[in-house]
């Protein structure tokens, strides 16, 4: 059977639009020849839909797109659409499903059986599962079609194989029952490395069922989610024979009697898949939410940096406007790091010095007679952050730009950074990089322009909040080195501070420790980042605030 793999990028909501993708994919499809088409999960409503899910009328509105597709899809192809439905589910009641549409009609609906609720997934909140899992016969073949999670069952990170409330892996169920081709739709968000523990997961099926797995997933960013796409073949063999690019669209198509003979190796530098994922993901939240144009502070420093190099190649140069904001305790060397970051990469940017309004705050003693007697104190160093956010917040609201935030994950982690200053913004790119994944990644774009187009004085000079005189991270942080290793521990991995004690320094785990509970009021205050790591800030990590974190059981 000819099949063509849809990898696409849907817009969460928008069903004329995402049906139109589908539709286009079908002609493309049929004019070369295919028998059938399969698309990603949810292409229809987009992935993750959230609780658009539970407007009145949205999941109907998913049934009729499916019955005019139907009509409007070339007779001569099967198309699988992944498309949320209430029909076939007790009143009130809705499943994840997939139906295959074939000359005019549904031919066949299945449900998703494993409805992932860990890390950002929230799949219960809408869904019932599959009662039954059956494959579905078509031109010859038995089609074990499943979605996404169903073909986790056995994956060391959740606890399906284990749990006896679970009815078994629901790929099982179709092999069992002589399915022919295994035909997974997903939207797998990305993260550093998880292509490697898909095809994994997935080769496993194949080599024990000895038939082809075929993997359809979507490309995009949805709001803090980025997908990779990179969906593939693989033979009975578990060997893979075909795969699309990463974090492109395309339409993959193989002949399953004739699968090609050759092993495609995967493997990626991670910087260049992380550079990808930040580019869609930013290019995304932006142009899905109606944005051509972003704005931010360049202060010199090596996160905004990162950011507006990112911003220029996910918008274009020219819709990038940088804002050089010095203050009295501001170096040369930033603003003219600054300066030459902007003039490298082509970006718009003006310089508008704060210490006017600095003094003005200052004179007037909003706040006190004290902190015109102690400046540089926090509450000054934070004004000053703050009367950069609220230029760049005007500027976003005068010209329509959407503002950027800088921060990266260690300062995030730690408080290290200004509420309703340096924080301020509609999306955070780097809220789930540490911060030497920062730097890292610089390095890796330098290398990868074939010049230097980040400066080295910005990669090399020690960070610095340059809010008072003299003031460097490391005053306040331990060397980011340690800090990163512990955080990992800490959040990606979720490491007691006891086991982490025998690895590090104890005392420094367990001051960080406790600056990682008590700042995460910031973090519930801070804008969406892209995940990108096993555990990102955001509704995958779910913490108490008003709480104590620090019993004897931590
Ligand atoms: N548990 C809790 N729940 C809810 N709110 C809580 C809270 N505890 C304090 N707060 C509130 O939060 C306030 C403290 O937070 P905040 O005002 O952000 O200020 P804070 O965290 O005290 O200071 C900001 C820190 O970020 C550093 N920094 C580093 C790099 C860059 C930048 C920059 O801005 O460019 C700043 C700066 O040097 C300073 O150490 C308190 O005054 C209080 O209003
Ligand atoms: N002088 C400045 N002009 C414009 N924006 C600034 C200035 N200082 C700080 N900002 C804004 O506040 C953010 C936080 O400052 P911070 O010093 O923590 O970060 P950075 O300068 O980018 O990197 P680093 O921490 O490596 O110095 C900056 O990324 C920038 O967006
Ligand atoms: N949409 C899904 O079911 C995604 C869950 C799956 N474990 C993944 O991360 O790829």
């Amino acid at each position: 059977m000819k099949i063509a793999l849809l990898q696409t990028n849907p817009t969460v909501g928008d069903l004329a639009g995402n049906a139109r993708l589908v539709q286009e994919a079908a002609h493309m499809a049929a004019s070369s020849g295919a028998d059938l088409l399969v698309t990603s999960e949810l292409v229809l409503s987009g992935y993750p839909p959230k609780d658009l899910l539970s407007r009145q009328g949205f999941v109907a509105a998913c049934d009729r797109w499916i019955d005019q597709l139907a009509g409007q899809l070339p007779k001569e192809l099967g198309v699988v659409v992944g498309h949320p439905t209430q029909r076939d589910c007790p009143q009130g009641r809705i499943a994840n499903a997939a139906s295959l549409i074939h000359e005019g009609k549904v031919l066949a609906t299945i449900h998703k059986r494993l409805l992932p609720n860990y890390d950002v997934f929230d799949e219960r909140r809408y869904f019932r599962p599959a009662q039954k899992l059956a494959p579905i016969p078509f031109r010859g073949e038995k089609l074990g079609i499943h979605i996404c999670e169903d073909a986790w069952f056995h994956d060391p990170a959740t606890f399906y194989a284990t749990d006896p409330e679970l009815l078994g892996d629901p790929v099982a169920e179709l092999g069992k029952q002589g399915a022919t081709l295994l035909i997974n739709l997903s939207a797998s968000p990305f993260e550093v490395g998880k292509s490697r523990r898909r095809h994994e997961l997935m080769a496993y099926h194949a080599r024990h069922w000895s038939i082809p797995f075929l993997f359809a997933d979507q490309i995009g960013g949805n709001d803090d989610l980025v997908f990779d796409g990179q969906s593939f073949v693989l033979d009975a063999n578990g060997a893979c024979v075909a795969t699309l690019p990463a974090f492109r669209r395309g339409l993959l198509q193989v002949d399953t009697q004739a699968l090609p003979p050759r092993q495609i190796s995967l493997q990626m530098p991670v910087e260049s898949d992380l550079h990808e994922a930040l580019v869609l993901g930013i290019r995304d939240y932006c142009h899905k939410s109606g944005f051509t144009d972003c704005v931010l502070g360049l202060s010199g420093g090596v996160d905004s940096a990162l950011v507006a190099y990112l911003a220029a190649r996910a918008l274009g140069a020219e819709h990038v406007h940088g804002l050089l904001l010095p203050s009295r305790y501001s170096t040369d060397h930033s603003l003219e790091d600054a300066i030459l970051l902007a003039e490298r990469l082509k970006i718009d940017h003006c310089t508008i010095p704060i210490d006017a309004v600095h003094r003005a705050y200052e004179t007037i003693a909003v706040l006190g007679e004290e902190l015109a007697s102690k400046p540089a104190g926090l509450a000054d160093q934070n004004l000053q952050s703050r009367i950069r956010g609220a230029i760049v917040m005007a500027r976003s609201n005068h010209h329509g730009w959407l503002a950027l935030a800088t921060g990266n994950k260690s300062e995030l982690a730690m408080g290290y950074c200004t509420l309703y200053g340096d924080m301020n913004g509609a999306l955070a790119p780097l809220g789930d990089l540490y911060k030497g994944e920062v730097y890292r990644l610089c390095e890796f774009i330098n290398q990868q322009e074939g010049k230097e187009i980040i400066p080295a004085n910005i990669l090399t000079k020690p960070p610095s909040a340059e809010l008072a005189p003299n003031q460097f991270d490391q005053d306040t942080l331990p060397p980011y080195d340690l800090l990163d290793e512990i955080l990992r521990g800490l959040i990606d991995r979720e490491e007691s501070v006891a086991a982490l004690s025998h690895k590090f320094p104890a005392s420094t785990v367990e001051w960080v420790a406790r600056r990682l509970d008590r700042n995460e009021y910031k973090r519930w205050q801070m804008p969406p980042g892209i995940k990108v790591s096993p555990r990102a800030f955001g509704v995958g990590r779910r913490m108490p605030m008003a709480a104590r974190c620090d019993g004897d059981w931590a």
